[in-house]
């Protein structure tokens, strides 16, 4: 998931192990909120809109807590910031296809976990957005989890380009990379049933309204 949730990876995910996977199918279509995905390439602008989504309506949406492999940190709460767990446990979860994504940085694993998911709608009723690259979306259609789909795109490959430079947070290299991923992620995009809604971030008004529309009819 995002930086902004207790997370630092968008939520990319695979299968889940056949167990869980028939307790979540039970649960997700009955009451529980269907999960929203929202992708869209590096720059577009999904953190800007889901911030303010976040801001306008803390109490209908959240996001899943992650696991990682790295200690608790002062002030940290096991379980709130993040499901700690050791190594094998990691690999475990890895194994049985337990996680939407999962990552390695500076030494630690991080994970958004199906099951983490599904619980945000279990225990705070809240609907949980996940904020993810295309394999995170395709990992996501092959569970489960009911999930609605959001794309995100932007007005043009330049004005992206525009963006990604404009926010001064990448170097050159991570720039092409970004706009070289962003292609793929438009070409996917065009693709039937791959996305539920396709959201252009021209204004950024509209487009956070129209984002809003979406995510509160769920
Ligand atoms: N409609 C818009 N018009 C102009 N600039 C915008 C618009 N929406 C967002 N931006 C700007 O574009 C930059 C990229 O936005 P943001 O960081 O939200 O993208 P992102 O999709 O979350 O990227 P990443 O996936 O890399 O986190 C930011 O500087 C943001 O202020």
């Amino acid at each position: 998931m995002r930086l902004f949730s207790t997370t630092p990876l968008s939520c990319r995910s695979r299968l889940i192990p056949s167990l869980l996977q028939t307790s979540i199918s039970t649960r997700m279509s009955s009451t529980a909120s269907r999960p929203i995905v929202i992708s869209g390439p590096s720059g577009t602008g999904k953190s800007t809109i889901l911030k303010r989504l976040m801001a306008a309506h803390p109490t209908k949406f959240g996001f899943s807590i992650s696991h990682t492999t790295r200690a608790p940190r002062a002030g940290e709460t096991r379980d709130v910031d993040y499901h700690y767990v050791s190594r094998t446990e990691f690999q475990t979860l890895i194994d049985e296809n337990g996680f939407i994504e999962h990552a390695e940085f500076s030494g630690n694993c991080y994970g958004t976990s199906v099951a983490s998911v599904a619980a945000v709608a279990e225990k705070s009723g809240k609907t949980c957005i996940l904020d993810i690259d295309m394999q995170g979306v395709k990992s996501v259609k092959a569970t489960d989890l009911n999930a609605r789909f959001l794309f995100i795109a932007p007005p043009s490959l330049e004005e992206l380009e525009r963006r990604l430079r404009g926010r001064g947070t990448e170097s050159e290299e991570s720039v092409q990379k970004r706009l070289e991923a962003a292609k793929g992620e438009m070409e996917y995009a065009k693709e039937p049933g791959a996305h539920d809604k396709v959201v252009i971030n021209d204004d950024l008004e509209k487009a956070y309204k129209e984002v809003e529309e979406f995510c509160l009819a769920a």
